[in-house]
């Protein structure tokens, strides 16, 4: 059986190409929102999801961290992949008939060089194969797109420019997920991704940090995100009173494989003053680009 993965946008979009990427010949299954890739996966109806998590020059995809932890899914691969956007519009109109370019949020933010010179508005929608679908769907000349070269040739669109981006090192990582974690090995690169909590107090996070530096772990990502169940913490203090302190979760992702034992014992180390630990995955790094 093919392998089927969700994830989310139109034919045609980046996180397809990421998909196909990460699985040559699998099907790939469209979906709205992010949150529908993890449960097709959690009902069953696919076997992979795939989904974005961050950009070399905008960022991390917060949403989709708040997604890993709601659901119990298991990371089990990583690929990187250069983001390459492209103008598009219907065939016969040229950029000076444009007065308005549709595309994903991120990607008309970084293109815009290009966008301000040209001096249209920007339209939001889901996804950029999504916008190219809608501009042939309603016959729209004098809206152009941002997407990519497979979305002009599936949608019969042409290119007016090529390499839009103002970083032309614009890179995303995207994640694959699954119901069941693989076995982690050691006979190729592989990296580990955690969420934690800590209790308030100083230098926490320096304790939590030094259980890798003290085994030469190199950590290759930081992100912290308000715990939205608790996200306030009150802190007694006989000096000053009640403090409020946001509480945050931590996310961490190391280079190194859940095989090896100084993996083991960072995590255990960790796990002594953690006030909630949970691995997201240990899967084989993409080094490719
Ligand atoms: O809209 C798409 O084509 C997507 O795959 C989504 C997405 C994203 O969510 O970051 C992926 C990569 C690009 O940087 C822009 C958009």
């Amino acid at each position: 059986m093919r392998r089927r993965a969700p994830f989310q946008g139109y034919p045609g979009s980046y996180t397809e190409d990421a998909a196909f990427k990460a699985y040559p010949k699998c099907e790939t299954v469209p979906c709205n929102e992010f949150e529908d890739a993890f449960k097709a996966v959690e009902l069953w109806l696919t076997d992979k999801a795939v989904l974005p998590i961050e950009n070399s020059s905008s960022g991390s995809i917060h949403r989709n961290y708040d997604l890993l932890l709601r659901h119990r899914l298991h990371i089990v691969g990583e690929v990187q992949l250069a983001v390459n956007f492209c103008l598009l519009a219907l065939p016969g109109v040229r950029s000076e008939h444009l007065k308005r370019v549709i595309s994903h949020p991120q990607a008309l933010s970084l293109s815009d060089i290009l966008l301000s010179k040209l001096g249209v508005s920007r339209e939001n929608v889901d996804d950029t194969a999504g916008a190219a679908q809608y501009v042939v769907s309603n016959g729209l000349r004098d809206a152009g797109v941002v997407a990519s070269a497979r979305a002009a040739e599936i949608y019969g669109l042409n290119i007016l420019a090529d390499g839009i981006q103002d970083d032309s090192d614009n890179i995303t990582r995207f994640l694959v997920l699954a119901r069941d974690p693989i076995i982690p090995r050691t006979n190729t690169q592989f990296k580990t991704s955690i969420v934690f909590t800590l209790d308030e107090g100083p230098g926490v996070l320096f304790k939590a940090l030094a259980v890798f530096a003290l085994r030469d772990i190199n950590l290759t990502k930081i992100e912290s995100r308000p715990q939205r169940k608790r996200p306030l913490r009150v802190v007694d203090d006989s000096n000053t009173g009640s403090a409020k302190y946001f509480d945050y979760l931590f996310y961490i992702d190391f280079e190194a494989s859940m095989a090896e034992p100084r993996a083991q014992n960072a995590l255990g180390h960790l796990q002594e003053f953690a006030t909630f630990l949970r691995i997201l995955g240990c899967y084989p790094m993409d080094t490719t680009l």
